[in-house]
Parts: structure tokens; sequence; C-alpha cells
């Protein structure tokens, strides 16, 4: 489901319903903070970094609450008028020291804030699932580096990386989250983000499987659930040194098309091995297993949206009025309906995808069905052609064949995931603590009143607007870069800086009313002129699949960023690699059908020798460059780019001797270029140290036995 607007203010008396609350009884004022900035004794200003309002003396402000971080301010230093977003007040209870380890009334009252997002928006479940994987799966036991440590919601750059592209959405409303709970009335805790990751994973896989339903529903079968959630352990430390570097060791589809289907295989299984098993430590049955996530899920933007598409039928976010099923229908796909027992006879006979149009590098689409499937997923489905990889294929026949071993092994592989490389003991939840003056009410949401109903989906409302503004922001560079770059002989204007605009008074956390999407306005400064016509085109210089049908301007000029997003791409930390020599000059389309770098760059690419990378079978429509004006940054931009400086960037001959990674991350072109993710290749040079918030050392917990979250 796309959430939007609409669909959350309508949810708005379901979800009260749901909660066994009256809606009519939630009015302005029962939404004002428990404290103002203005009730709040003046402090001098501390001009301190921040995350929350734990870290000052004060308050914590930010321009958006999707900022990794703020600056401390004293409440009489700032004018009111110039404070965009704080963080919502502290807790009316004393809670002088948090503990990193719930009791269980708290997370009963996590249960019900995750509940509340997920009624808004099925497709969380799944981006969250992901999200855990990608935080988690950047441990490597050789160098001992990365895990489950939080740095994919702590450290801002992680999300920029191409491999964490599309998760602003899952992990904006998981700092929500995260904060909405930590300053509930009836909790008193500081828990980590690498253990709020694991838990939302832990979370939807527990809530999709068997049957889906809401987790206040109070049947046997939801309680039961949320008996089951509530044997998490809990006390991973944050990190707080993150590198951006460790997303190297998740697993990437790999995109060479050289060998054909089967050999692509063998590359994909190669990947699984080196990556999951060989760096994280998975066993092949757990790596197996852990792929069948995919069972809930859609490839959302990696191929483009417009042919965004499950790997099976109920995995889609509104399989069932409450979400996808979680279960084996994954595994039952690559056995049942890829009826080939090996990868030569599936490279002749590539049914049920459509043959040949459905079959692109490094991903097998069925047109008709809609679904969509990598390399990495039909690497799975057949034994190894040689001994590079082990069988999976073995293991996908055991899952196929039976949902409950299915579920078993996944929730004990997803146990030992949300452990990779975490030293520290984790502990259960404790019995119900009075920490702050009363319990949260446990089960069936009955802690949660109206304004913090109210509340939490306001802030979905507003994290998904971010979200959507930073996929657009990155959808509109691709356009920007690939445009500068075809029109060589005119000069690039660069974008005149503007002003940063004055960011607005809000409210904090208790606006309800949805975030406007701005409409961008056309701005002479950065209208495109190609050098050559448009008719010269007869495919599109956009190389992304999404453009199978033309482009909908009208709707994308509803993504631009607005006045609010003060900090939009931080154009200073990326590095564009989509561009390569040979594309100084414009494209004769009849001869190419790419844009996309291949590992031959280290010599210019002889564009009458590519291949197609990323085409589809129906990129005949050329664009029409004028209308891409409307895809241009905008005055919003606070940070331009410094057009004269990416072009430095660029990839050159030069790139033929090896890259000095101690300096440079990734300049040259990779045959992971392939995919169009690729053209948002951004990368930090150097590890910087994390805004993580150091938990207190105090666990609170007391040590239970250890319990497992099998099923
Ligand atoms: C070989 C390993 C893997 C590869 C190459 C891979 C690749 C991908 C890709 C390309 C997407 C689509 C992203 C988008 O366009 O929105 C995706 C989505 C997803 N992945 Fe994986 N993945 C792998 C393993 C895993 C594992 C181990 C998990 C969880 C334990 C996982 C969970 C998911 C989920 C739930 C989605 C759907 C997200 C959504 O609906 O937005 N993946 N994966």
């Amino acid at each position: 489901m796309k959430f939007n607007a609409t669909s959350f203010v309508s949810s708005l008396p379901l979800i009260a319903r749901l909660f066994g609350i009256d809606p009519n009884e939630s009015d302005e004022e029962n939404l004002t903070p428990t404290a103002s900035p203005s009730s709040l004794s003046p402090t001098e200003t501390c001009g301190l970094e921040c995350k929350t309002d734990y870290d000052c003396p004060s308050t914590c402000r930010r321009f958006n609450r999707y900022d990794p971080f703020g600056t401390c301010v004293g409440p009489s230093s700032t004018s009111p008028s110039t404070i965009a977003m704080e963080t919502p007040a502290p807790t009316i209870c004393e809670c002088i020291d948090p503990s990193i380890i719930p009791d269980a009334c708290e997370v009963d009252a996590l249960i019900d804030i995750m509940e509340t997002h997920v009624l808004v928006a099925h497709e969380l479940l799944p981006q969250w699932t992901r999200a855990a994987f990608h935080d988690a799966g950047t441990f490597d036991r050789n160098a001992n580096v990365g895990g489950a440590n939080g740095c994919l919601l702590n450290h801002f750059p992680m999300r920029l990386e191409p491999e964490n592209a599309f998760l602003h959405l899952p992990l904006n409303t998981l700092m929500d989250i995260k904060n909405e709970w930590e300053q509930h009335p009836s909790t008193c805790i500081r828990v980590s983000s690498a253990d709020i990751l694991q838990f939302a994973a832990f979370f939807a896989t527990t809530r999709q499987s068997m049957m889906p339903e809401s987790l206040i529903s109070g049947t046997p079968s939801s309680s039961a659930k949320r008996e089951r959630l509530k044997t998490f352990l809990w006390g991973r430390p944050d990190s707080k040194i993150c590198d951006t570097m460790w997303v190297e060791n998740l697993p990437s589809n790999p995109s060479t098309i050289v060998g054909g289907i089967a050999s692509r295989c063998t590359n994909a299984g190669r990947e699984i091995k080196e990556k999951m098993m060989d760096r994280n430590g998975f066993t092949a049955e757990e790596a197996t297993v852990l792929i069948g996530a995919h069972s809930i899920g859609v490839i959302r933007n990696t191929f483009g949206s417009s042919l965004a598409g499950p790997w099976v039928d109920s995995g889609r976010d509104n399989a069932t009025p409450n979400g996808a099923i979680f279960d084996n229908s994954y595994h039952d796909f690559l056995v049942n309906s890829v009826v080939e027992n090996d990868a030569n006879s599936f490279a002749v006979n590539v049914a049920p995808f459509d043959n040949p149009q459905g079959i692109f590098p490094s991903w097998f689409r069925d047109y008709s069905a809609d679904i969509d499937h990598l390399d990495t997923d039909l690497a799975l489905a057949f034994p190894p052609l040689n001994p590079s990889h082990p069988n999976f294929s073995a293991f996908t026949n055991s899952f196929a064949s039976d949902n409950i071993h299915f579920l078993k092994t996944f929730f004990a592989a997803l146990e030992k995931m949300g452990r990779l490389g975490v030293r520290a003991k984790l502990l259960p939840a404790t019995e119900c603590e009075d920490r702050c003056g009363k319990h949260y009410q446990t089960g069936e949401g009955g802690g949660l009143d109206a304004a913090d109903i109210l509340r939490i989906v306001s802030q979905l409302g507003n994290s998904t607007a971010f979200a959507d503004e930073a996929i657009s922001q990155v959808q509109a560079k691709r356009v920007y870069e690939i445009l500068k770059l075809t029109t060589p002989n005119r000069q690039t204007k660069s974008p005149t800086p503007r002003p940063t605009p004055q960011p607005q008074s809000r409210r904090p956390t208790f606006n309800l009313r949805p975030t406007q999407k701005p409409v961008a306005r056309p701005n002479s400064d950065f209208t495109f002129k190609p050098a050559y016509k448009p008719s010269d085109q007869t495919k599109t210089l956009m190389p992304t699949p999404s453009l199978t049908k033309p482009v909908d301007f009208n709707q994308t000029k509803t993504l631009m960023p607005t006045p609010s997003l003060t900090k939009p791409v931080d154009f200073n930390q990326t590095k564009t690699l989509m561009p390569t020599p040979s594309l100084t000059k414009p494209v004769d389309l009849n001869q190419t059908k790419t844009l996309m770098p291949t590992p031959s760059l280290t010599k210019p690419v002889d564009l009458n020798q590519t291949k197609t990378l990323m085409p589809t079978p129906s990129l005949t429509k050329p664009v029409d460059l004028n209308q891409t004006k409307t895809l241009m940054p905008t005055p919003s931009l606070t940070k331009p780019v410094d057009l004269n400086q990416t072009k430095t960037l660029m990839p050159t001959p030069s790139l033929t001797k090896p890259v000095d990674f101690n300096q440079t991350k990734t300049l040259m072109p990779t045959p992971s270029l392939t995919k169009p993710d690729d053209f948002n290749q951004t990368r930090t040079l150097v590890p910087t140290p994390s805004f993580t918030v150091s938990p207190s050392n105090r666990p609170t917990a007391k040590l239970e036995s250890n319990k497992t979250q099998m099923l």
C-alpha cells in the first residue's frame, strides 16, 4: 500500500476504534505537549550537537526530525519563529536512570506503537526486515567489523550507500518509534538503535507468519505472537564508529551478464557464499532460509517504481487486509514454479519468466504475473554447476515442502543475524516494573491514548513525506547528471546559490496536518536545452527500466524538495560513478542501448561495442528532455551541486591504475554499476564517528534464562 495523506487521515477512526478509543474525544487541547519550550527554565545556549533532549541541558533542536543531529539550545536564546522542529518534550515522569533493557510492559508499549504504524502502512513490515539485515549483514567475522550495531540508523551516510538505497522510510519510522517509545510517560528506557532494528524484523516476520493479523486484535493467536515478541533479547550496544565501507559485506545482486544465465546463477551463488557465509558466518542452510524473507515485500525501486513487483503474490503489501504473508512460498516458487532441475536447463527454458523480454541482467521478470526475481534468488533453485558454492537447492527443497520447518529455521537464523558482531550479553525483557509512576497497561494497545495515536500517525505522515523527498532527490540527481554529461558542448550553468530558506516554525510532533508535498516551479537557472535535438534520440537517455512507460512528470513534480528540507542530499559527500569519458559526446542510440559503464571502463567505452546492460523492451519512446526541466534542483537545495567539482570526479582513463582506496572508496565503475542503483553511488571517504548517543551503562535487567525466539 502506498501511504499518503488521505489514507492516514482516513485511517485515524479505524485505528482509534481498534484501540478502543473514541476518536471524537481528541481535540487540539489533548495534544498539547506535556512541556513546551517556554515552560522550561531558561538555560544558557550550549551549542552542542545532540540527537535528543537527553543530550542537552535544555532542548535539542533540529531543522527536521530526520536530520541526524541537531544543536542544543537554551529556550531563551532562540526566537520560537526560527525553530523548525524540536524533539518532543521529556516525559512527565522522573526518569533519572533509563535502562537499556525494557521490561515486559514497556515491550507491550513498543508493540502498540509499531502496530499503529503498520496498521496505516503495511509496507513498513518488509522494509523493516530488510533494514535489519542491512545493519547486521555488514558483519565481517574475518576483519571483525560491522554487525548489528545500529550504524544504519545512527550514521546518516550509511543510508546514502547504494546498497541501502530506498531505506529512508523504514529508518525514519524506526527513529520516530524509538523516540515515541522512550518518551512515553510509562517508560524509562534508553534502548539502542541496534536493538530497535533487530526487534523490528522480529516483529514484522512474527506478525506476518502463519495468519497475518493485527497484534491489538486480542485473538488468542495475536496474544501468542505478542508473548513471543517478549522473548526478544536486548542489550546490543550501538557502535561509536561506523564505516560506510562495511556495506561491502552485504550481498549484492551480481550484475555481470557474461556467460549467460547458467553462469549468472553460479556467480550469484558465489556471492551468497562469499558474503553471507564466509563473512557473515551463516551456514548454507541459514543463508537459504534468511533470503526466504523475500516471501514478503517488493522490489520497489531497484528497477524503477513502475516495475516494482513482489517475489510471490502473497508477498504483496495488500495480499491480505493485514499485509503480506510470511511463509515458505518463496522457496515453493523456486521449486514448483521453476520446474527445471538445473541451471543449464533453466537457461534454455526460463519459464515461468517471460522470455526473452523477461530477462534482464541480474533480474528475472514475469510481466504477466508482475513478479520479480534476482539472480541470487534463482541461485537457490539449482545445484551448483561447479564447487564455487554449496548446494543451496537442497535446503530450498526442504523449506518448500514444510512451512513449519521453514519458520523454525528462519527464526533461529534471524536470532543469529541479530547477534552478528555483538559481544555484549543479551537479556530478555524484565518483569514489569513501576519505573515511571505507573505501569503501561499490557496488551492490545491498552496504554496508548488518543493523543498518542494521533501523534504517531502524524509522525508517520511526516516521515513518509521526507522519505519520498529523499528518494526523489536521488532520482532528480540522476537525471541531472545524465543530462549534464550528454550535453557536452553546452556550458552547463551552475546552479546559483540561493539563500537557505528560513525553516518554518512547527509545533513539535503534534502537527496533525499531513505534510504537504510541494509542487516544483520551473526555474530558469536549471533549464536544460539539449545540445542536440530530441528528435535525434530514438531511445531514452534515462538508463532506468522504469522508463518502460513515459515518465509522468506531473507526478514527479510533486516530489521535489521543499524549503523545509533544509538538508537534502549532501552533495559534498557524493561521488558520481555513472559518467564515463565516452559519454562526453552525444550518444547515438541507434547503435548503443546503454549509457551504463561496464567493467571494461578502464579505457573509454566503445559504445559501438557495448551491449545492453539495463535496457527495457519498451524503451522506444524518446524522452522529451524539455520536460525534464522539472527534475532539476530547486532553490530549496541549500547546497547546490558544484558542477566544477563533480566533473573532476568523473572516471577517467587514468583510472586504469589501481585506486588508492585509502583516499577514495571507489571512484571506478565497478561491475555493480550495471544496475541502475549505482547512479546513486555515494561514498563517504573516511570513516566518521557515529552520532550515536552512548546508552546508559546501567543494564538494570535481571538475568533470566536465555529464551530463544524459535517458533
Ligand atoms: C543474496 C542476498 C540478498 C540480496 C541480493 C537481496 C537483494 C534485495 C533487493 C535488490 C531488494 C529490493 C530493494 C528495492 O528495490 O526496494 C530486496 C528487498 C528485500 N530484502 Fe533482500 N536481498 C538479500 C537478502 C535478504 C535477507 C537475508 C533479508 C532478510 C533477512 C532480506 C530481506 C528483504 C526484504 C524483506 C525485502 C523487501 C523490502 C520491501 O518490501 O521494501 N533480503 N533485497
